[in-house]
C-alpha cells in the first residue's frame, strides 16, 4: 500500500515538475528557477526549526524518529503497527512521538502511562479524531464510536447501553442468542469430518444475534427475515474494515485530501452506499408497518421492543432533540454491527488456535466441560461454571487483543505527560499489545499459560491496567456483557459438542495482521467430529 502511494506520489511529482519547466522566454526561466530553489530552501529552513522547538524547552515533545520533511516518517512505518510500536518503544521508551504528515502521533506503552491518559486525564484524552474514511461510513462520525466527548456522544453512548446493552436487556435476549448458537453447532454437525473456517461460522452466528437485537424482536409476519444480511454484510464489512486500515496521505496531508489519491474516500463512498441502502430498507419497511397499525412490529407479545423500535419512537418523540435523525439511528445500528461482530469471531478463532497448538490445555477445557456440563447441550446459564474456560480466552485476550492499539484518542486542550507536551489535537494511541507483552507486567509473557487468570481478581472493567482488552476509562467498550457472554458460549458449544483437529495438510501458525480488528493471517480451518454419544443433542 505505501509503495503504490510513493508511486502515485512520484508520478503526479514528474507530472507538475514537466510543466513547471515548459517556459517560453528568459524571463520566465529565471524567475521559476528562483522560485524552485527557494520552496526547498524554505522547507528545510522550517523542518530545522520544528526540531528545535520540538526537542528542546518547555514544547519538548516525546522523542521519537526523525522522518523525512513534509511527509514525516510514513514512508518507514510499515504494515503491523503494534509490533512496530512496540519494537519502538524498547528503543525510544514508554513513550515516543511521530510525525506523520502533518499530525503528530504519541503512543504510549506502559502501565502508569495508561493510566495518565485513560483515568487520571481521561477527560482531557476522550476525543477521537476520525480518519476521513471513516467519516464517510459513520454517517460523518455521528456515532458512538467515533464521536468527540459531546453531549451528542454521552446521549448516544446512554442509549445504547440502556436500551440494547444492559444487564437486563441481554436476559430478556437469551432466545436469540441459544437460538443462534444451536443452530451453529447443527450446521457444524452436519460437516463432521469435513473443513471448517472457524471465524466464518462465528461471524455468522454473532450477526444474527445483533441483528435479532436491533431490528428482528418482531414475531410479524410482515417482517422480513433479515438473515440474507449476514452473507452480504460480512462481504462489506471485511471491504470497510481494510479500507479503515488503508494508510491514507490526505490524512496525513489534508492539503491532498481534495484529490483523493488513493481513491480510499471513493471507494468507501462505494461501501457505504451499499450499507445504507441495506439499512434504509429496514428502516422503511418498519415505518410502513409502523404506519400501517395493523401490527405492532419490533414488539414481542410480552411488550419488549428491538432497538430499531425504540429508537424510531424516540425521534418521533416531542421532546426528542432535534439532532436527532434517521442518519444518527442507522451510524448507531452500523457501529453495533460492526464493532460487535468482527471482534467477536476473530476471538473465537484465536481462543480455538491457542487451544489447538496446546493440546494440555484442550484436555484441561475439555474435561471442565465432561464435569461441568455432562451429557447434554451448553445453556448460557453454565457459562459462569467454567472456570478454566474463563481463564483460556482472559490469556487469548492477553496475547492477541483484537484491539492492540484501542481506538485512537485526541486531546482537547495541550498537556504534559511524563514531563512532555502533548499538543492538543495530537493522535494517541495506547499500545496494549506492549503492555500485555510486558516482562515486567507478565513473567514469560510469551507463553500461553491460562493458570495466570485462575486468580479471580481478573476481570475486563479496565481497572487493572495490566490487561486492557476492552480499553478503559470514559471510552470503554460498552458491549463487554455481551462480547464476552457470545464468546464463552460459542466456545464452549464448539468445544463440548465437538472434538477439534487439524486437517493433515495444514500447519497452525500464530502471525497476525494490524487492523481496527487485528486478525489472524490465514484463517483457521478445523475438522470437527462428535463428541457427545447422543445425536439428538445435535
Ligand atoms: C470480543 C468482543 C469485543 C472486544 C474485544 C471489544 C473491544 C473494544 C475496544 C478495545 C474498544 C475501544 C475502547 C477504547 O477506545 O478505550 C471498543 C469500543 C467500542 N465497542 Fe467493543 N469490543 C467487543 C465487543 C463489542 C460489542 C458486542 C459491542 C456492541 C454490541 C461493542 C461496541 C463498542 C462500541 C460502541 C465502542 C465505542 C465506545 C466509545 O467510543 O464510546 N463492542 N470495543
Amino acid at each position: 500500500m505505501i509503495s503504490q502511494l510513493g508511486y502515485k506520489i512520484y508520478l503526479t511529482t514528474i507530472t507538475i515538475w514537466s510543466w513547471w519547466w515548459e517556459v517560453d522566454n528568459k524571463l520566465d526561466q529565471v524567475a521559476r528557477t528562483i522560485l524552485t530553489l527557494s520552496i526547498p530552501t524554505l522547507v528545510l529552513l522550517w523542518y530545522k526549526w520544528m526540531l528545535t522547538y520540538t526537542t528542546k524547552g518547555k514544547n519538548r515533545l516525546p522523542p521519537g524518529p526523525y522522518g523525512l520533511p513534509v511527509i514525516g516518517y510514513l514512508p518507514f512505518l510499515g504494515s503491523n503497527l503494534h509490533e512496530r510500536f512496540t519494537e519502538m518503544a524498547k528503543k525510544y521508551g514508554p513513550i515516543f512521538s511521530l510525525q506523520l504528515g502533518c499530525k503528530l502521533h504519541v503512543v504510549v506503552n506502559s502501565i502508569d502511562l495508561a493510566k495518565v491518559v485513560a483515568r487520571d486525564r481521561d477527560h482531557t484524552f476522550a476525543n477521537r479524531s476520525p480518519p476521513i474514511a471513516v467519516l464517510e461510513v459513520t454517517y460523518g462520525g455521528v456515532d458512538v464510536a467515533w464521536s468527540n466527548n459531546t453531549a451528542h456522544w454521552r446521549n448516544m453512548r446512554k442509549l445504547l447501553v440502556s436500551q440494547v446493552l444492559s444487564s437486563t436487556n441481554l436476559t430478556a435476549g437469551q432466545s436469540f442468542r441459544t437460538h443462534e448458537v444451536r443452530k451453529t453447532v447443527n450446521e457444524v454437525y452436519n460437516k463432521i469430518g469435513k473443513k471448517v473456517d472457524i471465524n466464518e461460522i462465528a461471524f455468522k452466528t454473532e450477526v444474527n444475534v445483533v441483528t435479532s437485537m436491533l431490528w428482528g424482536r418482531s414475531k410479524s409476519s410482515a417482517v422480513k427475515d433479515y438473515s440474507c444480511f449476514e452473507g452480504e454484510f460480512r462481504e462489506v464489512e471485511d471491504k470497510i474494515m481494510a479500507l479503515l486500515v488503508a494508510p491514507n496521505i490526505s490524512d496525513f496531508l489534508p492539503v491532498l485530501s481534495w484529490f483523493d489519491l488513493q481513491g480510499i474516500k471513493r471507494e468507501m463512498k462505494k461501501q457505504f452506499k451499499y450499507l445504507d441502502r441495506i439499512l434504509d430498507t429496514i428502516i422503511k419497511e418498519r415505518i410502513e408497518e409502523t404506519s400501517s397499525k395493523i401490527k405492532r412490529p419490533g414488539v414481542e407479545e410480552d411488550g419488549k421492543k428491538d432497538f430499531l423500535q425504540i429508537l424510531l419512537e424516540l425521534k418521533d418523540q416531542k421532546d426528542c432533540p432535534k439532532s436527532f435523525s434517521i442518519d444518527h439511528i442507522k451510524a448507531l445500528l452500523v457501529d453495533v454491527v460492526i464493532a460487535a461482530t468482527d471482534t467477536t469471531s476473530t476471538m473465537v478463532e484465536w481462543v480455538m488456535t491457542e487451544i489447538l497448538h496446546n493440546p494440555g490445555v484442550m484436555k484441561k477445557v475439555q474435561d471442565e466441560l465432561t464435569e461441568v456440563i455432562g451429557v447434554k447441550i451448553v445453556e448460557e446459564s453454565d457459562l459462569p461454571k467454567l472456570t478454566y474456560l474463563h481463564a483460556v480466552v482472559k490469556e487469548t485476550f492477553r496475547l492477541h487483543p483484537p484491539l492492540p492499539l484501542l481506538i485512537q484518542r485526541c486531546p482537547d486542550e495541550s498537556c504534559m505527560i511524563a514531563g512532555y507536551t502533548i499538543p492538543k489535537g495530537t493522535i494517541m494511541y495506547m499500545n496494549i499489545w506492549a503492555i500485555h507483552r510486558d516482562p515486567k507486567n507478565w513473567p514469560n509473557p510469551l507463553e500461553f499459560k491460562p493458570e495466570r487468570f485462575l486468580n479471580s481478581k481478573w476481570d475486563y472493567t479496565g481497572s487493572n491496567f495490566k490487561f486492557l482488552p476492552f480499553g478503559s476509562g470514559r471510552r470503554i467498550c460498552p458491549g463487554i456483557l455481551l462480547g464476552e457472554k457470545m464468546l464463552m458460549y460459542i466456545l464452549a458449544s464448539l468445544l463440548h459438542s465437538f472434538e477439534w483437529h487439524l486437517p493433515k495438510d495444514e500447519e497452525l501458525e500464530l502471525s497476525d495482521v494490524f487492523g481496527l480488528v487485528t486478525k489472524k493471517k490465514n484463517p483457521l480451518i478445523a475438522i470437527p467430529s462428535k463428541r457427545l454419544s447422543d445425536a439428538s443433542l445435535y
